[in-house]
């Protein structure tokens, strides 16, 4: 399976930081339940490094939502649904960051506010093993406000599934705060665009998970998948965009330089940040 392609010369794909990586055997480009949904992202295997392997083997299970499969291996099972109070042992707002990358952002949030309880959604394993490496680092850090010395963070939650299937079903309607979108796969090549995570069937996922009151945020560094966001987050119903009309929003305080952003800005790409409010 090709990788988003040579055509995009910035931020890339795990598999390109980690020359362990292969594509996974079978098709990926479609869910085969769901012929027509293009996957946003390319099933791969890769080696983890020995930080990341001990991680796995020995904290993964503090970290780590089991989540039931059903047709596929990043599948949701359509009877299951995550009970955030169950999970975390308390009521508390709920933010959920979608491809959360190596963890740098949803660690940092869960780390600097201990109020709200965190979910990482992540289909990569090194991505996700790398955020449970980041989660003891940050829990152990008594310079971060809010971090908690010596012990681990326990308003985290990661779940290695795809992410589209968790907002569809495996959500409660109305349970997130926040869902934050940043930096997704561009897709960059015209005939990939399909395979694009933020489309307007998306957005109906995203009006589903998010409660009355809650934020959708996004940021791309390229410009014109931003113009797409911008369109179909605009053109969505049950969303406001929480600076006008085509209003693009100042950078999100919360969300810390990663280094996807980083190349990006080193490669001249400027960053749109995008802010919607569910109605
Ligand atoms: C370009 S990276 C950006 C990572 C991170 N947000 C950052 O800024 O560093 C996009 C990430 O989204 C993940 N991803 C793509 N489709 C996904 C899906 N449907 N569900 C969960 N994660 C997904 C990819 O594996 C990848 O790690």
């Amino acid at each position: 399976m090709r990788r988003p392609g040579p055509d995009y010369p910035g931020p890339v794909p795990n598999s390109e930081q980690n020359p362990g990586a292969t594509p996974a055997p079978g098709d990926d480009t479609v869910d085969p339940r769901h012929h027509r949904r293009p996957l946003s992202y390319v099933r791969r295997t890769a080696r983890l490094t020995a930080g990341q392997q001990k991680a796995w083997d020995t904290r993964r299970q503090r970290y780590l939502v089991d989540v039931p499969h059903e047709h596929r291996e990043l599948s949701v099972h359509p009877d299951w649904r995550f009970d955030a109070a169950a999970e975390f042992g308390r009521s508390a707002p709920l933010v959920l960051e979608i491809g959360t990358g190596q963890g740098e952002c949803i660690v940092h949030a869960a780390a600097t506010h201990p109020e709200r309880d965190h979910l990482a959604v992540e289909v990569y394993r090194p991505g996700v093993a790398q955020t449970i490496v980041r989660a003891g680092h940050a829990g152990a850090e008594p310079s971060v406000a809010g971090g908690n010395p010596g012990h681990e963070l326990d308003n985290l939650r990661i779940m290695q599934v795809d992410a589209a299937e968790l907002l569809g079903h495996g959500l409660p309607e109305a349970s997130l705060d926040e869902l934050w979108v940043f930096f997704p796969d561009p897709w960059p090549k015209t005939r990939h665009h399909k395979r694009r995570l933020v489309t307007p069937a998306f957005a109906e996922l995203a009006a589903r998970a998010i409660r009355p009151g809650g934020r959708w945020r996004l940021a791309t560094d390229w410009a014109e998948y931003g113009e797409v966001m911008l369109a179909v987050a605009d053109a969505a119903e049950g969303f406001r965009n929480a600076h006008g009309p085509g209003g693009r929003a100042p950078r999100f305080e919360g969300r810390v330089m990663t280094s996807f952003e980083r190349k990006g800005l080193d490669a001249g790409r400027s960053v749109t940040d995008l802010e919607y409010v569910r109605l």
